[in-house]
């Protein structure tokens, strides 16, 4: 019998791993390990299969939240490093595919279902054309979906790392604050947990008050308990997640649709339909009337990026 495969979606904070019969989309012995608990991907790796009490797989696929290119994968938002090769001798893999984890996402699309999908605003999917997914967690990620002669062909890109651009006289503040902070400000420094907590910070530096809050879920739980610092950070939050997510849009011809994943957006479905995320997605000038047609959702399926890992396995396209 054929060895269950090894799946993982590895974020900045979380790596979450699943066994699947290669070929088929039936995850088992899902688990989310937090990445700072162990000193490296193999010892992750090990901790999981021995939990599950698996055999150890003889078939892997990967999804990790930096670029993969090279034989040495170093994660950007935390300590993990590691050599494919190596890891794959390790295990003794006979296949060991190692993605970018918004190449997932990207892929894990097409099998959610449509009580998964929370839609923000009105708009229609072009059919045929490619799709932006989207998705602030502990970093920013940013992929295509184009349409293939048979499959969807994900486009894995490093957008979250791509310049912020403010709109108005309070961005132009807010950039200054992340300037002396981070010099280069790039999208993902803003949007994303420690982005929403930062933003939080200096709406207080601005107001000339004390920050109180230590956490982006503390932000958000005193944004919804009234605090006026932490509402003001949220809302403007969801306002730059419409604007950067408008221009993606743009750059990709999104008309197939925006697909917004990753941990944070999920539990913001309250606040989302009242926000300026939709204003903001549309508000491009000229382009208005062609990202106001573009239809956005909220993937809310928990296992998107293993689905999308799944599909990767033994999927000749993605490399
Ligand atoms: N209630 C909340 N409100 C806002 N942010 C939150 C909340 N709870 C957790 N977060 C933030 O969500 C982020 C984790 O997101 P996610 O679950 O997508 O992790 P991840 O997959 O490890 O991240 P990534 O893939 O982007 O590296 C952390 O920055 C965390 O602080």
């Amino acid at each position: 019998m054929t060895r269950p495969a090894l799946i993982g979606d590895i974020g900045g904070t979380n790596a979450r791993f699943a066994l699947v019969t290669p070929g088929a989309f039936d995850l088992h012995d899902i688990r989310t390990l937090p990445c700072a608990h162990y000193p490296s991907l193999s010892d992750a790796i090990r901790a999981y299969l021995k939990e599950v009490g698996a055999e150890m797989p003889t078939e892997a696929c990967l999804a990790f939240a930096c670029p993969v290119h090279d034989d040495e994968v170093r994660m950007t938002n935390n300590a993990w490093r590691f050599s494919k090769r190596q890891v794959a001798e390790e295990f003794g893999f006979t296949l060991f595919k190692v993605i970018n984890d918004f190449t997932a996402q990207a892929l894990g699309v097409p099998h959610v279902a449509d009580d998964e999908l929370v839609a923000l605003g009105d708009g229609e999917a072009a059919p045929g054309c490619t799709r932006l997914i989207f998705g602030p967690g502990t970093g920013l990620g940013m992929a295509g979906l184009f349409p293939g002669q048979h499959d969807w062909i994900p486009l894995p890109t490093e957008g979250g790392h791509i310049s912020f651009a403010p709109t108005d006289q309070h961005e132009r503040d807010l950039l200054a604050y992340f300037q002396a902070r981070y010099g280069r400000v790039s999208v993902e420094r803003i949007l994303c947990g420690q982005g929403l907590l930062d933003l939080y910070r200096a709406h207080a530096q601005l107001a000339k008050q004390v920050a109180r809050y230590n956490t982006p879920a503390e932000v958000t739980g005193a944004a919804r308990a009234g605090d006026p610092l932490a509402r003001n950070a949220l809302e403007r939050f969801l306002k730059i997640l419409g604007d950067v997510s408008g221009d993606a849009a743009l750059m990709l011809g999104a008309r197939g649709g925006v697909y917004l994943c990753g941990g944070i957006l999920p539990r913001l479905l309250d606040w989302l339909p009242h926000s300026h995320f939709r204003d903001a997605f549309a508000d491009k000038g000229r382009m208005h009337a062609y990202t106001a047609h573009i239809p956005v959702w909220v993937v809310t399926a928990p296992w998107n990026g293993l689905l999308g890992a799944c599909e990767a396995l033994h999927n000749e396209e993605v490399t």
